[in-house]
């Protein structure tokens, strides 16, 4: 039976279900939480529907780092849209599932609740940054905008605010950056302005789904370090979601692996990666370039 502990410290009965193998950590008090999620879409071919999740459940408490990696159609997104209330249409939640934020049931959110919720108290930046900015308008006037309509600052303070933003997200003329067009930056500089816009409304909770997968390995690094800094510095929870489990490895304190829309194995980073109890694991680990784990096993204590 695995040990459980949680982060203060008590020790809890070990989650039912849990893949064994690993210390089971629990928060004390989770921020978010997510219980046999499952979910489905019709599919034509089969003539009926198809489970895309089957029965996830993770715990996420303030200021935890947390990841979930997979490989290409694991459930991985799916998973992340249910907690952020954007599934596709046509996929949906199936009876039994539970998420909650912050003690509010999120499955149950009306559009509107959602509104006040997404971009505010949780967040998310998504690969390919440049489809979600208007490439007419300066990257400084969209950052305004946001802090306007979210934030109700008027547009001085908006503009300040901005300033201090892109200042805070490493970039190193943030006057010259406001007045630039999305065209006229680089991927990596896209995403930074993608965070930029996510932690404008100071959220609890950010999610990064697979936010590093389009830049080169070095830019990747950067702003992996920089949603870390972040995490520090704010305090909010960050979920990371990536194919490449040195992506999460570099920031997570714990990891998720999925596989088939199913959990095949969850702990602290560091024990999943030097002790996998799962052939896929170790099939992902020896996918991904050694460089990354190398890297986070001289870097964390
Ligand atoms: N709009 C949709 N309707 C029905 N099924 C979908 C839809 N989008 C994705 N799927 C299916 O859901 C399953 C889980 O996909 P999901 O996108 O969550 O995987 P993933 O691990 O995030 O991979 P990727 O990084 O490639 O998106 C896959 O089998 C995928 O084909």
């Amino acid at each position: 039976m695995p040990e459980t502990t949680t982060l203060s410290g008590a020790a809890l009965p070990t989650a039912a279900g849990a893949p064994a193998g690993h210390t089971v950590v629990e928060p004390a008090v989770p921020l978010l939480s997510v219980d046999h999620l499952t979910v489905t879409a019709f599919s034509p071919d089969h003539d009926g529907e198809v489970t895309l999740v089957d029965d996830v459940s993770f715990h996420l408490g303030r200021g935890e780092t947390f990841g979930i990696v997979g490989e290409s159609g694991s459930g991985k997104s799916m998973t992340c849209r249910s907690v952020l209330g954007i599934l596709p249409a046509g996929v949906h939640t199936a009876p039994g599932s539970a998420v909650s934020f912050d003690g509010t049931d999120l499955l149950g959110l009306s559009d509107k609740q959602w509104m006040s919720l997404r971009g505010t108290r949780i967040a998310a930046v998504f690969q390919d940054p440049g489809s979600y900015l208007n490439p007419s308008m300066t990257v400084g006037a969209q950052l305004v905008e946001v802090l306007r309509i979210k934030g109700g600052l008027k547009r001085r303070q908006a503009r300040e605010r901005a300033l201090e933003l892109f200042g805070d997200i490493g970039l190193r003329n943030p006057t010259a950056v406001f007045r630039q067009y999305p065209f006229e930056l680089s991927g990596g500089m896209l995403q930074r302005v993608l965070i930029a816009i996510a932690i404008s409304g100071d959220p609890d909770l950010l999610i990064a789904d697979e936010a590093t997968t389009a830049l080169d390995v070095t830019v990747q690094a950067e702003v992996l370090d920089l949603l870390a800094e972040l995490q520090e510095r704010t305090g909010l929870a960050l979920v990371v979601v990536s194919h490449d489990l040195a992506v999460v490895a570099q920031v997570c304190e714990r990891v998720m692996v999925m596989q088939s829309g199913v959990v095949v194995e969850s702990g602290p980073t560091k024990e999943v990666l030097h002790d996998p109890q799962h052939s896929y694991t170790r099939e992902l680990m020896r996918a991904h370039a050694e460089y990354g784990l190398e890297r986070w096993d001289e870097e964390r204590p």
